[in-house]
């Protein structure tokens, strides 16, 4: 694998709470070296000034994805509104567990019409999940209007990506909708691994250490 190849599938992230301006501002200037497909936010950091050939994606409903329907769409129109290109947005978790799907994918579509003209990523939290779970969350989120689903926040105590269920996740939505690898993403095995398991995309804050293991 070539380093474009990777780079070019990498949302280089920094969901930080603690992150500064400085910080972001370093992010973007590393993805920009890097050649990654974007850099991940929070949307305090909006709008952000990127080089034309980064995008910039920010999270919506973050990290818990608790927020009310009404909460995340409003955050979701004002992101849109900052000029980001992409919305990572978290699904309501105890509405999944519960089997309130209906709930979910309602809120998914709310999301979606706040948002129109850019790419929207449904984190499923996968980690959380029982593999039924994972698919109807899947499904929840095609019917909603999803372009991608996305393993994880990285935030979760109970872990990030695994291939078992980016592979289940690939097979729930076929080619239809992209499938996101992020949460623990450290080494270019790990990138590799979600690849070949069926991610699309991958989100990772280590993309400078694993694209110079490519490099070396
Ligand atoms: O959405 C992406 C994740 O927050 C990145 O997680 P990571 O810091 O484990 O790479």
């Amino acid at each position: 694998m070539r380093h474009d190849e990777l780079s070019s599938i990498i949302d280089h992230t920094l969901l930080a709470p603690e992150a500064t301006t400085a910080d972001i501002t370093a992010l973007v200037a590393e993805a920009a070296r890097l050649r990654t497909y974007s850099v991940c936010v929070s949307p305090s950091h909006l709008p952000l000034s990127v080089p034309d050939h980064v995008k910039v994606a920010a999270v919506c409903g973050f990290p818990s994805g608790t927020h009310t329907a009404t909460v995340k769409a409003t955050e979701a129109r004002a992101i849109a509104a900052a000029g980001a290109d992409e919305i990572d947005m978290v699904i309501n978790l105890g509405a999944l567990r519960g089997g309130d799907i209906d709930a979910v994918r309602d809120e998914i579509a709310l999301v979606r019409q706040a948002a129109t003209n850019v790419v929207l990523k449904v984190i499923i939290e996968s980690a959380v999940l029982s593999d039924p779970e994972i698919v109807s969350a899947c499904r929840a989120a095609e019917d909603g209007g999803a372009d991608f689903v996305k393993t994880s926040t990285g935030f979760h105590p109970a872990g990030g990506a695994s291939t078992h269920a980016v592979e289940l996740m690939r097979k729930t939505v076929g080619d239809r909708l992209g499938v996101k690898a992020s949460g623990g993403i450290r080494t270019l095995a790990d990138a590799r691994a979600m690849i070949e398991a069926g991610a699309s995309r991958l989100g990772c804050s280590a993309s400078a250490q694993i694209l110079a293991e490519l490099d070396c």
